[in-house]
């Protein structure tokens, strides 16, 4: 077993070639629940495969993809109130999962109390762990019926995908995109002093550096990505031509810092910074027009599972590091046929994938080797026999 730091400086040193260890398949081999949700206490294996949760309507089958998430995030997908996810009338809720990469194993716990509100994360055993670190052992997609607004919500979820990527890829980027938000927190604040703008200037020359530097890893990631998608979207949707977009959120080869200057009048005004890397924009078109005018919810599904497939490939080409996938309501939105397109797809990636589903027959169309099913019932989750 790997000591934590030991490991912690081996992912950030992730350069162009990956440590030997890193190369095999990544899957969480167990994981123990207690309190989450409605989730009293559970310990379950996995297979390093497909993981089906099948169970009726609030038996708790989001809830398991909600922690294995949180264990990931260090943070929900479904809410922002940590406390809300806590079991009812219990004081905290803790997850512990284990890790392996064919030869190496990671012990990862965190737990969350109610009356404090700190989150505590260790990683084997050790404490003083930061979410971050847990992030980059355990790279993960979630494919939610919510997750349509990559494609039909604001700006901020496509740069939180393109950042998701450049987190895992690029080892300078989160501490560059934290200084980046930090200035322009302080500069809005500035802004809203009345001061002249001899006094930001100085702060402008290095958030200018900063948002250069965000901005071309975004530009690059984006193009990068461009093929992935292009190929998953051929497959998933042959009869729309998808084009892809990158906006840095200001004037394509103009410099930041002289925008700043010239913009500081206005943004004094309305009191924040208008332009610039917080505005950036990952777009997608569906034959020349906007995709979530022209699409059906199906086809905004498979559109948005192409985009976080793409991610992972990518991640795997790269890197070497498979994604986990979590799959909420498998079957919503998709006939016989994109089903099938999809899990094939999903079974090529070779990442263990977790997948809810009311019934087993909207999972007819997996038949993968390695898998696992699940029953899920009023909050207990027993495997089945295959
Ligand atoms: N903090 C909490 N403590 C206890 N139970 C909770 C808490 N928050 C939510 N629940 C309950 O947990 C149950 C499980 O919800 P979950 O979303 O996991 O169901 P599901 O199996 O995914 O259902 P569906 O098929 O309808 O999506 C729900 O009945 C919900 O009301």
């Amino acid at each position: 077993m790997r000591n934590t730091s030991l490991c912690r400086c081996a992912y950030k040193k992730l350069g162009s070639k990956p440590p030997h260890f890193l190369i095999d398949v990544m899957a969480i081999s167990r994981l123990i629940i207690e309190n989450f949700r409605n989730l009293a206490a559970v310990d379950l294996e996995f297979d390093h495969g497909f993981n089906f949760l099948v169970g009726d309507n609030g038996s708790g089958k989001t809830s398991l993809l909600e922690s294995l998430f949180y264990l990931g995030h260090g943070r929900s997908f479904k809410s922002t109130v940590t406390t809300r996810i806590i079991r009812y009338d219990q004081p905290h809720f803790i997850l512990h999962g284990q890790i392996r990469e064919q030869r190496h194993q990671w012990s990862v716990g965190l737990q969350k109390l109610r009356k404090e509100g700190n989150t505590i994360v260790k990683i084997n055993g050790e404490d003083g762990n930061k979410i971050s670190d847990l992030a980059h052992l355990l790279p993960m997609q979630i494919i939610t019926p919510d997750g349509l607004n990559l494609l039909n919500g604001g700006p901020a979820y496509r740069r939180a995908f393109l950042d998701w990527g450049l987190f895992h890829h690029q080892p300078e980027f989160h501490a560059a995109w934290s200084g980046l938000n930090r200035l322009l927190k302080q500069r809005n604040a500035a802004l809203q002093q009345n001061y002249d703008y001899a006094a930001l200037k100085i702060w402008d020359m290095e958030l200018a550096k900063l948002a250069h530097q965000v901005s071309r890893w975004r530009a690059d990631y984006a193009e990068a990505l461009r093929t992935e998608i292009e190929k998953t979207c051929r497959l998933f949707l042959p009869e729309t031509e998808i084009s892809i977009g990158f906006y840095q959120g200001w004037e394509k080869d103009r410099d930041y810092a002289q925008l700043l200057e010239h913009n500081f009048e206005r943004d004094k005004a309305i009191g924040y910074t208008v332009s610039g890397p917080q505005k950036a924009d990952f777009r997608f078109r569906a034959n020349n027009l906007p995709v979530e005018d022209v699409l059906s919810r199906g086809q905004l599904k498979l559109l948005m599972c192409a985009l976080r497939l793409a991610q992972g490939e990518h991640l795997m080409q790269q890197k070497n590091r498979h994604c986990i996938f979590l799959i909420d309501d498998f079957a919503s939105e998709l006939d016989e046929n994109k089903r099938q397109l999809l899990a094939e797809r999903l079974r090529n990636s070779q990442s263990q994938v977790f997948v809810t589903a009311i019934t087993p027959s909207h999972l007819r169309q997996m038949q993968p080797e390695k898998s696992q099913i699940f029953k899920v019932d009023k909050g207990t989750i027993k495997p089945l026999e295959n």
